[in-house]
């Protein structure tokens, strides 16, 4: 994340960290959210054959804090419409199944995934949470950020100064100005708060502007939760 701060230790206690082994450790390469207590939504593009873990209960990635739980992955189902050459044809989306169940306490809870068709309006207040690097190029953050990124309208986000035809209807876009996702954001929550005080994951972090993370009128581009539920309940419901 890009110009965010951070974030209180485990005040989004859905986010997880998805985890590669690399030689002889484990090493974080996207964000997650936690919909299920054994269920992670993730970006397609995060995935490839390698082997991966899942942390829940994490804020400095760096430290042993004891709040941490390690989950391997039983499965993963990568939306079928998933192209890796395609950013811009959408479905990035992925489903990781845990081998057992998170504990859910304090420090881990699911975040809610909105209806069908929910569309978060123009200028709503969202939040982008993750590990990703602090600017473009830049390291990976050691504690959580977060960053307010106001949802920016399809009908903004599609002209031509901004992403143009690249920005589907199944995407939403946030940000815009200084503030943005960043390499190691992908596959992680956008945090909207409903009008019922919770919190919805309106959005997994996709992708950003190849010129940069935080180019202006290049907000940060999710894959809109809402457009995929119908194929992410069937998805739960036969694994
Ligand atoms: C460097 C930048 N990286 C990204 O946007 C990567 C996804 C890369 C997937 C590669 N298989 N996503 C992120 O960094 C994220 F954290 F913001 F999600 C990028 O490639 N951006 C980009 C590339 C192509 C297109 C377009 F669809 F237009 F072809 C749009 C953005």
């Amino acid at each position: 994340v890009v110009n965010g701060v951070d974030a209180r230790p485990y005040s989004w206690p859905w986010q997880i960290s998805l985890q590669y082994l690399s030689s002889d450790n484990f090493r974080h390469t996207c964000g997650g959210t936690l919909i299920a207590p054994n269920w992670v939504m993730t970006a397609g593009h995060c995935i490839s054959s390698r082997k991966y873990r899942v942390v829940l209960g994490d804020y400095d990635l760096t430290k042993n804090e004891n709040n941490e739980q390690f989950r391997d992955v039983l499965k993963i189902i990568v939306h079928p419409g998933w192209n890796n050459n395609c950013l811009a044809c959408g479905d990035d989306v992925a489903l990781i199944k845990l081998a057992s169940s998170a504990t859910i306490n304090d420090k881990v809870q699911t975040s809610c995934v909105p209806p069908a068709g929910d569309m978060v309006a123009h200028n709503e207040p969202c939040y982008i949470t993750g590990w990703g690097t602090l600017y473009t190029g830049g390291p990976i953050a050691s504690r959580l950020q977060q960053a307010l990124l106001p949802v920016v309208g399809h009908s903004v986000c599609s002209q031509g100064d901004w992403w143009g035809g690249t920005v589907k209807p199944s995407m939403v876009c946030a940000g815009g100005d200084i503030r943005a996702g960043c390499n190691g954001d992908s596959g992680g929550p956008l945090n909207c708060k409903g009008r019922d005080g919770r919190w919805y994951v309106q959005g997994v972090t996709s992708f950003v502007s190849s010129r940069g993370c935080n180019t202006i009128k290049k907000p940060t581009v999710f894959t809109r939760t809402s457009s995929f539920t119908q194929w992410i309940s069937d998805t739960m419901l036969r694994n």
